[in-house]
């Protein structure tokens, strides 16, 4: 049993002590009260001391009362002025009271029997009465008294002077709880003093000074219980799936992708639809499955060359296509919309130019109407990307895409469905599986058409895809409601892993 300085400190003096109050050994030891407090429960778990409690409630003045204790109530206040003057007008008042306190104040000084009210002309008049004049001490102010002295008294010793609940109401004085501590050494802890204890200065750090100059000979380090419970503590820290979210930009730019970023969240519907050869009678461009802004409602047409040549590509066809066939709307293009698909980007960056081979990513928040439930959101997070070159194949955005699933959200397995996208061909929709969840739709990919992509001034095959990124940060974060990622829920923000 090895005890530490505080330990023995504390333990010497109660030996002289024998039975005390923890506020006494705080004196006598010089020590921190948490640091006494500390030391007794170690002593009295190796049966050293015994550290008794007892609780007693009692009554302590109110911030308000400690001021009236000072300046006295507001109605021997009043009195003390009466006294002077006999005879004053209620406005008089104000030379010695609050406006707050003034409002009742005829009341208790008539509940008191000290004055007599007149109505006058000039307000009300209060004439000083014969009870008010020899008036002394009453119980509330003797009370008052010996609170402000004592700091507080026990709720018997107070109820016996008068109603607690009276120095209540007036908001004088507040029932509380005490707990008194006595510390007591034990036979045990008697002898052991008696034996002799040596009170070596314990040091918790080693520092070059106490090398040099030999004093660690002389010292007692404290040893170091790395098991002992402290108290949790939660630092400030990113949001996790921010940091998921950021990984993935890492991991991207890592590999060679370059970010495309805007930046609004705001698209014209040309570059939301129009530019990826999204027709415009096209059942996904109703208001069922994307928002409008209203104020404004349009934004800005790009170049007219450009403009041209997806208007050329919708009504008669690029690279050998026959188009949509029908009168394309320059008006319509300019109608204004959040962001519906992160893929707006890409066509962006492409009719801005591209490095050829280039790979190119972006990390963007997308809104489609949709009920809200555990596996989906109105407002997502898409990663969208494309890489153009000249020998890129269907095989390859396979390759892609399975790396991604797998390594950058941890998804056991993919599948590959084929489906339709209007700017791909062909076109696959990804799907990965969670242990809970079970197989979970992540997003659609393909061969961006040359109706698109000429349009835009590009001639490689550009493979292209866009990826609901918040499912994959179900995946990573191990979390089975997708609705989480936004929550404020502190103990989830708090414990949620950074680290995978
Ligand atoms: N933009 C499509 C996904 C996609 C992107 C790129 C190519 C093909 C499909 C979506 O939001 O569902």
């Amino acid at each position: 049993m090895t005890l530490g300085y505080n330990e023995k400190l504390v333990l010497l003096k109660l030996g002289e002590l024998k039975r005390t109050d923890v506020e006494k050994l705080v004196k006598a030891t010089g020590l921190e009260q948490v640091a006494v407090m500390r030391a007794i429960l170690t002593l009295q778990s190796q049966g050293l001391v015994k550290l008794k409690e007892r609780r007693e409630k009692v009554v302590k003045l109110t911030d308000i009362g400690k001021k009236y204790a000072e300046i006295g109530l507001p109605e021997v206040r009043a009195l003390k002025l009466l006294k002077e003057r006999k005879k004053i007008r209620l406005d008089d008042l104000r030379e010695v009271l609050t406006e707050d306190e003034i409002k009742p104040i005829i009341g208790v000084l008539r509940r008191e029997g000290w004055v007599k009210v007149e109505k006058t002309s000039e307000g009300l008049v209060l004439e000083i009465t014969e009870k008010g004049e020899k008036a002394g001490k009453r119980a509330i102010d003797e009370i008052l008294e010996r609170l402000a002295e004592k700091g507080h008294l026990s709720l018997e010793e107070v109820e016996k002077v008068i109603p607690v609940k009276e120095l209540k109401r007036r908001k004088i004085a507040q029932e509380d709880e005490i707990v008194e501590r006595t510390v007591e050494i034990t036979e045990k802890g008697l002898e052991l003093v008696k034996g002799g204890i040596e009170l070596k200065k314990e040091v918790t750090v080693l520092t070059p000074e106490l090398i040099t100059t030999g004093k660690w000979r002389e010292v007692e380090f404290k040893p170091f219980n790395i098991k002992a419970p402290v108290k949790k503590i939660y630092p400030g820290k990113k949001q996790p799936y921010r940091v998921f979210l950021d990984k993935i930009r890492r991991r991207l730019i890592e590999m060679g992708f370059i970010e495309m970023t805007v930046d609004s969240l705001i698209e014209t519907q040309f570059w939301n639809f129009d530019a990826l050869f999204q027709p415009q009678n096209h059942p996904a461009r109703e208001w069922t499955d994307t928002y409008q802004l209203k104020h404004p409602e349009k934004g800005q047409l790009p170049e007219k060359e450009l403009v041209e040549k997806v208007k050329t590509a919708h009504e008669k066809g690029l690279a050998g296509s026959r188009g949509w066939g029908y009168v394309w709307s320059p008006e319509r293009a300019m109608l204004l919309m959040p962001r519906a698909h992160a893929t707006a980007l890409s066509a962006r960056q492409l009719a801005k130019g591209v490095q050829i081979p280039g790979k190119y990513f972006t990390i963007q928040r997308v809104f489609r109407p949709d009920v809200l439930d555990r596996t989906h959101l109105i407002e997502f997070n898409q990663i969208d990307g494309f890489v153009v070159g000249e020998d890129l194949t269907f095989r390859h955005l396979l390759g892609i895409l399975k790396r991604f699933a797998i390594e950058i959200a941890g998804a056991k397995k993919v599948k590959f469905f084929p489906d339709y996208y209007p700017f791909t061909e062909p076109s696959v929709q990804l799907s990965a599986y969670h242990p809970e969840l079970g197989w979970v739709e992540f997003g659609g990919a393909g061969v961006f058409r040359e109706e698109m992509t000429e349009a835009l001034g590009i001639k490689e095959p550009v493979i292209a895809w866009g990826i609901g990124i918040d499912r994959l940060a179900m995946f990573k974060l191990g979390i089975d409601d997708i609705r989480y990622l936004f929550s404020y829920d502190l103990r989830w923000l708090r414990e949620a892993k950074l680290i995978w």
